[in-house]
């Protein structure tokens, strides 16, 4: 097959704007360089005052400075893909190679069944081969609704999918999809016909969830089907056998059909065995039993990882992807096709940052062009061989013949296969084997996508990151601000177990990683160490303002313009970037501010209990983030208030930050207006400057401890305490240091 750039099945092209980005990045680091310079030619002598608040900001603006480097090879080299799916239909149309997609959920109440037979039946309908598509869907709770939910996704499947395919409908969740009805029209009046019926047919089966999810299974679907009589062995979540079941298999005659007589994809309900003294490794366990069970029934060459709060907007996008994997050039190394997350429920201001569209628009890209995106986990096509720890090889060629036979099983075979796919979820499979090291998911990290993606990447293979214009997956983020907190943490904290493992970026093994990629990928396994020199930037200039002590150069030295300089570019840069990614100028300030928080509560705290987890002192677990938000808590979420509502350590500490800098700020502005003392305003200027913009940015903080009344306030022994703690420090600072 010819292997010119024009018979290619995907293109490729760099960032357009990557020239202006580098100039900007080499003139900014010059200008950082000069700020070192200063803090190193100025230290106060000793017995000065400030000696050690000036070191501390020099070891604090000495590794903002590297990991701004970081941050800035992300951008250094962007790249885009553009795919081919019509020469692909040419070549291969007949040999595509099956799909496995992997759905996973781990809780019906904070990821409601609706909602997650949503994602499966936008999985079932895409427009691919369905005898080469199956559908897994891995229940961690085990929930006997949630298996419910699947059956009637089954039946419902039959007329959603071919609907979907007749009238070529997008998105294909049904729920999305009927959202758009909203706002489009159609005339045709076959299909209107037909919509009517499908809605009423969605809308009892939804209700029917809904009853079930409140008031437990019907017993009528329990005796009607004979997969409820697996939950016998039930003890509880965490303390039940394997639970299997398929409910729709290709080679089974009687329910393997749509209404219109065309085979559905495979669908398969997994609950993976589970006993207390066995640890579940959260997701990374969950993936590995699909891994197997999937292996056995289906053995797709490609797999796709989807959380149940991720739906497919695009009923393309695996033949799509499937471009990048089988183009005759370059496709063999590929392992893994990340695409980026949007979300459907994000303000218009996207008040807690939820977007994350920094790494998903920007980063990702950066990535792919260094060599390899990371793998997020959810949302990417992988090729099993590579996710099975298999070493990539360059003589290794690509072959995606299906050695799945077509003959007719039996029903008795049906369940024969039922019985061998469980064993393969077992507790005790995984026993003295390299599952969890050097096989499927790696075990013992919070963020097990990404570890895994470097594992993969170790082995020499690369990855790609394709975010074509029709987008490819829709979710939902976090509404609340202790959500995102805590989903960083566990991010955050996951990334510095990476870096203290042995899949750490430096320490690839025997795949030689270039420089550039190297640190790209340090900026996120380093994200929780920045969160000292942000707590200390956030504390100790504010309170030397205090002291009328200056730790800034003055404006009339040339020691400022450095300083000017990095203020100005960075937040100029920050602003323009954002809103080329589809930011308001609102949500950009949303987004510092966000940016601040983390770092100063999320990041830090994931630090700490990262060090300790090491050093064997604690037990990180995974906090499933809820997906469901209450009335008035929406009603807040849609007006752009943030919410508090409850005490947490997280909280104290941002209120006793935004406190100490509004009390700093007000003692100085009274000495100002005074003209108490030796307050050298021209001195000081930065130094209030930073504490200014942290009071402006502390701004809704405010609002929650002093003037707002709904639940969703801090809470006011919290307000009290956070208040004590600034204000002691504050004296404290003034009168004995
Ligand atoms: O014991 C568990 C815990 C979680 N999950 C599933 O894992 C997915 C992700 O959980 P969620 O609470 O939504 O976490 P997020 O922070 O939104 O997930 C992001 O971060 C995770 C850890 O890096 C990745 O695994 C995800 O793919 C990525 O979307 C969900 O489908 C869960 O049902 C399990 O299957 N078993
Ligand atoms: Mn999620």
């Amino acid at each position: 097959m010819g292997s010119g750039e024009e018979n290619s099945l995907f293109e490729t092209s760099k960032d357009r704007a990557r020239h202006i980005r580098r100039v900007y990045a080499v003139s900014m680091f010059v200008a950082i360089c000069f700020v070192w310079t200063f803090r190193l030619k100025h230290v106060p002598a000793k017995g000065e005052p400030g000696q050690w608040a000036w070191l501390g900001l020099f070891a604090a603006e000495l590794c903002s400075g590297i990991y701004w480097v970081f941050y800035q090879t992300l951008r250094w080299n962007m790249v885009y893909r553009k795919t081919f799916p019509d020469r692909l239909s040419q070549r291969y149309e007949s040999k595509l190679p099956g799909v496995d997609i992997f759905v996973f959920t781990a809780d019906p109440v904070v990821e409601p069944p609706v909602m997650v037979i949503n994602t499966v039946l936008s999985a079932m309908a895409y427009d691919y081969p369905t005898e080469k598509l199956s559908v897994y869907l891995s229940d961690d709770a085990a929930s006997d609704v949630t298996f419910y939910a699947l059956l009637e996704a089954s039946n419902f499947a039959k007329h959603w999918v071919p609907f979907c395919k007749r009238f070529k409908l997008e998105p294909r969740s049904p729920s999305a999809f009927f959202n758009t009805l909203l706002s489009t029209k159609s005339h045709d009046h076959d299909y209107v016909k037909h919509l009517a019926t499908i809605q009423k047919l969605y809308e009892e089966m939804k209700r029917r969830i809904e009853d079930a999810t409140k008031l437990g299974v019907p017993s009528e679907a329990r005796s009607k089907h004979n997969g409820f009589s697996q939950w016998d062995s039930y003890s509880s979540r965490r303390d039940h056998d394997t639970i299997l079941q398929i409910l729709v298999h290709k080679n089974e005659s009687q329910n393997s059909k749509d209404v219109e007589g065309c085979i559905l994809p495979t669908l398969v309900y997994v609950a993976r065995e589970k006993r207390p003294q066995y640890h579940t490794h959260y997701k990374a366990g969950a993936v590995n039993s699909l891994l197997r069970v999937s292996s056995k029934i289906s053995k797709g060459k490609i797999i796709l990882f989807l959380d149940c709060d991720m739906y497919s907007t695009n009923s393309q996008s695996v033949r799509e992807v499937l471009c990048f994997f089988m183009d005759e050039d370059k496709g063999q190394k590929i392992a893994y096709v990340q695409c980026p997350q949007y979300f459907h429920n994000i303000g218009k201001n996207d008040l807690y940052a939820n977007a994350v569209s920094e790494t998903l628009q920007i980063h990702l890209h950066g990535e792919d062009g260094l060599g390899g995106s990371l793998f997020i986990g959810t949302c990417c096509f992988l090729r099993r061989d590579a996710f099975c720890g298999k070493k990539f090889s360059p003589e290794w060629e690509n072959d995606w013949n299906d050695e799945n036979e077509k003959h007719q099983l039996s029903e008795v075979k049906l369940h024969e296969l039922e019985e061998e796919s469980k064993a393969l979820a077992s507790c005790t499979y995984e026993k003295n084997t390299l599952w969890g090291k050097k096989i499927g998911s790696v075990y013992g990290c919070l963020v097990e996508d990404v570890i895994t993606g470097f594992r993969i990447q170790s082995q020499g293979w690369r990855s790609v990151c394709y975010n074509p214009p029709r987008k490819c997956f829709i979710g939902v983020a976090p509404t609340n601000l202790l959500q995102t907190l805590v989903q960083h943490k566990r991010w955050v904290q996951g990334d510095m177990q990476i870096l203290l493992s042995e899949y750490r970026p430096t320490c690839f093994g025997d795949r030689k990683i270039n420089f550039l990629q190297l640190l790209a990928y340090l900026y996120t396994v380093c994200f929780s160490i920045i969160s000292l020199p942000m707590l200390y930037y956030s504390i100790i200039p504010s309170l030397y303002l205090l002291k009328g002590i200056s730790l800034f150069p003055e404006m009339s030295s040339s020691w400022f313009i450095p300083f000017a300089c990095v203020i100005v570019g960075n937040t100029t840069y920050s602003l323009i970037e954002g809103l080329s990614i589809g930011a308001s100028i609102r949500g950009w300030w949303n987004a510092m501010r966000m940016w601040l928080y983390l770092r100063t509560s999320a990041f830090f705290f994931a630090f700490i209990d990262a060090i300790f987890e090491h050093f064997g002192r604690a037990n990180s677990s995974f906090v499933v983030t809820a997906k469901t938000i209450e009335d008035d808590a929406a009603q807040r979420y849609e007006k752009e208030i943030m919410e508090f509502g409850t005490s947490s350590p997280y909280f104290t500490v941002l209120a006793t930050l935004a406190l100490l800098n509004l009390f700093c700020l007000l003692a100085t502005l009274k000495d100002l207006v005074l003209g108490n003392g030796a307050f050298d305003a021209e001195k000081m200027v930065l130094q209030l400057l930073l504490c200014v913009v942290l009071v402006l940015i502390n701004f809704p903080l405010y609002e929650a401890i002093f003037i707002r009344k709904d639940k969703g306030r801090l809470p006011t022994s919290l307000s009290i305490k956070s208040t004590t703690l600034a204000f002691t420090a504050c004296v404290f600072f003034k009168l004995f240091n």
